[in-house]
């Protein structure tokens, strides 16, 4: 190894890592990956490596900026665990390399990348999407990536309520206890999502849990989990009375469960709509179908590594 590479811890890349300077780098970035210019990005469809004994999936997803010189890859693993479990849903690692040598630079945790980088995404596209005065957030599910899509909307938007759905009641009230404003804790989905402008869906879920016929026409959908061909969030009717948007058309039409399995029809990639080449149709009932990608993994990356060496 030509050089150590730096380490980054997770506490390290937590403080390091802004969801403001993460907002304005991972639209320049969506803008330039919907271009599909390869003298601008270069990112491969992610591998994925199932650990069927352990029901888990090793992702690995390399990604090269080529006018910002970032090259990096992450290495995902995710688990479908049992409640309880002692062992995180996800855990990952980024590497950054100098793409002209090819040596590795930083080494550093990526789960609290992931976690931040997802939810920044997440409120790019309720930017874009969402219905005018939107005033109800809804949240279905509990755990680390509700946490991060708390934060960062209701540091960029002003609802004036937040509702929590989870499948186990406690999880949800420790959830509204954690986090610093006022969170309503619903007993179903359907109360949740009733009349809520925007519904994010952060869930492990293999069956859909979100209904078409509970949500609020002209409502925004961020759909983050069901990252399966065969894993389902949203049920048909929803995903095909839609207006759907996706981080990747590729990724779309292999990884998820509620493009393939719904046969909609992928409208436009978020980043389409950052480069003016496709319409925000804030007025239709929207979903966006995330996937995540390399490219705001090495984005993310690169804003850590740059704020490390600044404090060095
Ligand atoms: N789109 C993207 O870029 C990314 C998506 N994800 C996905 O986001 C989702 C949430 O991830 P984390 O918050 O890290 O996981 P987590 O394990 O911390 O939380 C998962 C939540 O889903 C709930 N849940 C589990 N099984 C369920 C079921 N059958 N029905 C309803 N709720 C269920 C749990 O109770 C918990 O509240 C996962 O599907 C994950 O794969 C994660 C990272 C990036
Ligand atoms: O982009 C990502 O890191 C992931 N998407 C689904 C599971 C992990």
């Amino acid at each position: 190894m030509a050089e150590i590479p730096v380490l980054i811890s997770r506490d390290e890349v937590k403080g390091l890592l802004k969801y403001s300077d993460l907002v304005s780098h991972l639209e320049v970035a969506l803008a330039k990956f919907s271009k599909r210019n390869a003298e601008e990005v270069i990112q491969p469809l992610r591998t994925i490596l199932p650990l069927e004994r352990y029901n888990g999936f090793l992702g690995v997803m390399p990604a090269y900026m080529v006018q910002e010189n970032i090259l990096a890859t992450k290495m995902v693993s995710f688990y479908q665990r049992d409640e309880g479990s002692d062992f995180p849903a996800h855990q990952a690692t980024v590497l950054l390399l100098d793409p002209q040598r090819g040596n590795v630079t930083a080494v550093m945790d990526g789960t609290v990348i992931t976690e931040k980088r997802t939810a920044a995404v997440s409120a790019i596209s309720t930017k874009f999407l969402r219905p005018p005065h939107a005033e109800v957030l809804c949240i279905l599910g509990s755990g680390s990536q509700a946490l991060s899509h708390y934060e960062i909307l209701t540091q960029m938007f002003s609802f004036k309520e937040i509702r929590l759905w989870s499948r186990r009641k406690e999880k949800a009230k420790m959830f509204s206890s954690k986090v610093k404003g006022p969170v309503t804790v619903c007993s179903s989905v359907k109360n949740a999502a009733e009349g809520a402008d925007v519904i994010i869906t952060v869930t492990m879920a293999k069956e859909p849990v979100l209904q078409g016929q509970w949500v609020k026409p002209g409502a925004h959908i961020v759909a983050v989990g069901a990252c399966r061909p065969d894993w389902r969030e949203l049920d048909d009717d929803l995903m095909r009375e839609a207006v759907v948007y996706v981080d990747s058309r590729e990724a779309a039409s292999s990884e998820s469960g509620d493009v393939i399995l719904s046969g909609a029809v992928v409208f436009a990639e978020l980043g389409e709509v950052i480069n003016g080449s496709k319409p925000a149709h804030s007025e239709r009932t929207t979903v966006f179908k995330s996937l995540g990608m390399g490219i705001q993994d090495a984005v993310s990356a690169k804003l850590v590594f740059d704020q490390w060496k600044s404090q060095q």
